[in-house]
């Protein structure tokens, strides 16, 4: 049993680690999820905040892999030009970005002001 949940969790780590190796977004956002998190130890956030602050880094880094995931199995099923094709991939890329959306909303609603306050 244990041994099971070990080797689930390395192929997990196995994925993560390939969308960080070649999606060039994922580098992207983990260096704005850590400048998000410098900058929030520094504001002295309230647990709600954090909790935001870490929902909106989550979702972007999540949805990522999701969407990696998704190129992958199409890439894998339809190589060539096919509209159900394109549906999956913009889909799975919307979901990125809405992800991004998010985190700018968090960072704009919760973060600045405080950086503001200090300024
Ligand atoms: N097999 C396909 N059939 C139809 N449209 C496709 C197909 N492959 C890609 N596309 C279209 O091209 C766009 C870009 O696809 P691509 O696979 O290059 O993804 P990407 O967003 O550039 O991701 P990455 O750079 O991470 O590979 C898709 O969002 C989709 O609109």
């Amino acid at each position: 049993m244990m041994k099971g949940l070990l080797k689930s969790f390395t192929f997990a780590l196995a994925g993560i680690w390939y969308v960080v190796r070649t999606q060039k977004n994922m580098k992207v956002h983990f260096t704005a999820a850590l400048l998000a998190v410098v900058v929030s130890l520094f504001l002295c956030l309230s647990p709600l905040e954090w909790g935001l602050v870490f929902s909106a880094i989550f979702m972007v880094l999540l949805t990522e892999c999701i969407n990696t995931a998704i190129e992958a199995v199409v890439d894998l099923i339809s190589p060539k030009f096919h509209p159900l094709a394109k549906i999956a991939k913009d889909c799975a890329a919307g979901a990125v970005l809405l992800a991004a959306v998010y985190s700018l909303a968090v960072a704009g609603l919760v973060l600045l002001p405080k950086v503001w306050g200090r300024m």
